[in-house]
């Protein structure tokens, strides 16, 4: 059956995010969609352009929303990154708001009835806004969540071991934001787990973890590949019923929020959430997170 994916909002993350799905042949139909006059037709030319030396073949279609009727998945990156402030992505909560306000009943109108998966911050907040907004189970509703995070947690370890990145395993949980942490009780390396490594220095390593993606913005003022990439995969997971693990952002119904947590992804969403077994300090950790997350929806409700 032709695969369709949506990408809404086509700043740095949603250009990346559909030269990925192009050139990794993951969609038979790709739909661009921007609020920027011209600009997503802008991007599709571009993009079609790299058709000719591609063994792959993608149908592109610009600012066309009946299209997503039937899309498998819809990556919503709608926003404006320019309005971050202090290295605080809840700084975006009124654009992101603002976009989502604009593209949920445009997707409903639409008949959209697949995968939403936000990347837009403030991830949780907007994941858990958009399960209000969409009349989809919310199962059908997931974000990014902390997997970029994982990502660079692993990024970090694997050259502070001088290992192989694929070798390091685990999951960084919570809000994707300043609360989030790195449950080193779930992480192993080359199979062992990385706390019983001599060269495992928890603070250097959690910093880093934390910090990477803020090392990446303060030159660039975005990041693009690495979330790119993770969303990517999360859609093939949907696409290909793959019943995959991530640590994105789902439901939490003990806590009453989306939060970063593993989620096992498949053809309808959110399959299940595996036990995560964590230490004391992680729990606390985490219910932190939650917390944090609630405040800042309740930020977001207060501009109504
Ligand atoms: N979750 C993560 O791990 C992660 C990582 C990187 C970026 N992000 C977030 O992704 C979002 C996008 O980042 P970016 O650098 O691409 O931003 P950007 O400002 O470059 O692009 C946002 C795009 O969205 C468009 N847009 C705004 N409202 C829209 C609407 N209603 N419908 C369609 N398009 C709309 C804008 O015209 C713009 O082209 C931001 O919220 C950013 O913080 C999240």
């Amino acid at each position: 059956m032709a695969r369709t994916i949506g990408v809404i909002g086509i700043g740095h993350v949603g250009v990346t995010t559909s030269f990925n799905i192009v050139t990794k042949g993951l969609a038979d139909t790709l739909v661009m969609i921007d609020t920027k006059p011209g600009w997503a037709e802008a991007e599709r030319l571009d993009l079609q352009d790299s058709l000719g030396g591609l063994n792959t073949y993608t149908r592109i279609v610009a600012n066309d929303y009946s299209l997503l009727r039937d899309a498998d998945v819809v990556i919503f990156s709608g926003g404006d990154i320019s309005v971050i402030k202090d290295g605080d992505r809840n700084s975006e909560i009124k654009t992101t708001k603002a976009a989502i306000d604009d593209a949920a009943p445009k997707l409903t109108a639409a008949g959209f009835h697949g995968v939403l998966i936000d990347i837009s911050n403030p991830c949780d907040v907007a994941v858990t806004y958009w399960q209000e907004k969409l009349d989809l189970h919310r199962n059908q509703i997931i974000g990014t969540g902390t997997a970029l995070d994982t990502y660079r947690m692993r990024r970090a370890v694997a050259e502070a071991m001088n290992v192989n990145v694929a070798d390091v395993r685990g999951f960084n949980l919570g809000e994707h934001g300043e609360s989030q942490f790195t449950a080193w009780s779930t992480v192993r390396v080359n199979n062992e787990p990385v706390k019983a490594s001599p060269d495992f220095k928890e603070k250097d390593l959690a910093e880093a973890a934390r910090l990477g993606g803020w090392q990446i913005f303060n030159a660039k003022h975005y990041t693009n590949f690495g979330i790119a990439t993770i969303a990517c995969e999360m859609a093939l997971a949907v696409m290909s019923d793959a019943g995959r693990i991530f640590p994105c952002s789902s439901y939490d119904p003990q806590y009453g929020v989306s939060i970063g947590h593993p989620t096992m992804i498949g053809r309808a969403g959110v399959i299940s959430n595996p036990p995560m077994h964590l230490t004391g300090d992680e729990v606390n950790q985490y219910a932190h997170s939650a917390d944090t997350i609630k405040e800042n929806l309740a930020k977001l409700h207060a501009l109504d």
